[in-house]
């Protein structure tokens, strides 16, 4: 049995996806805005808190450490939290319910002038909607990445980066991993000589 054909298929597919995304300027302008929204906060003394589900709970972690460890190059410590504790989630999730774990989180830590970066390829779960309505409820300004229609999320954030592709969650957060390097680019560029 030869799986080359899939192969060949899936790398096929992921370069339509991009080539996509990339065909829209729109969405270079926003990547600048929501790369700009951070950088701010972070010059002000505030942070980023990111958080997503599944795959992107881990482009929520894989984002927040390259601010606070390291990206390409040295440079000092940048401010973010992945909401991401064990601990706080399995609490949250017991007591309240799991729609809560990151909005109990954002009440707990966010501040004004503080960005959440939600990740949801659906734009559909109640944990983010519910992270959005407490950040908005904490004076923070608010990053989307989402996919397909953008789900319930749709028009609820400052910035939303939408992939708009129907097809399976893995295509989408391909995409959202390469906004989030892009922001790291932009955002070192943005603090750094700011
Ligand atoms: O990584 C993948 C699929 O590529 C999955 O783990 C996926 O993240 C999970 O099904 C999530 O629960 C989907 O949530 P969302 O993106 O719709 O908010
Ligand atoms: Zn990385």
């Amino acid at each position: 049995m030869n799986y080359q054909h899939i192969i060949s298929q899936e790398l096929s597919e992921a370069q339509k996806v991009l080539d996509g995304f990339l065909s829209d300027p729109a969405q270079l302008e926003k990547i600048e805005h929501a790369a700009g929204l951070m950088a701010e906060a972070i010059i002000h003394n505030g942070k980023v808190l990111s958080c997503g589900n599944g795959g992107s709970h881990c482009d929520a972690m894989h984002f927040a450490e390259e601010l606070t460890g390291r990206y390409r190059d040295n440079r000092r410590a940048l401010p973010a939290i992945a909401i991401s504790d064990v601990s706080h989630l399995s609490c949250v999730s017991n007591d309240y319910g799991y729609e809560y774990v990151f909005s109990r989180y954002i009440e707990a830590l966010g501040q004004p002038g503080d960005v959440l970066l939600g990740l949801s390829t659906s734009g559909n779960s109640v944990n983010i909607i519910k992270a959005v309505e407490a950040a908005k409820n904490k004076g923070m300004k608010i990053i989307i990445l989402s996919g397909k229609d953008g789900g319930k999320l749709a028009g609820l954030a400052d910035v939303e980066i939408r992939v708009p592709h129907f097809g399976y969650a893995d295509r989408i957060q391909e995409i959202h991993i390469k906004v989030i390097h892009i922001f790291m680019l932009l955002i070192e560029k943005m603090v750094i000589i700011n």
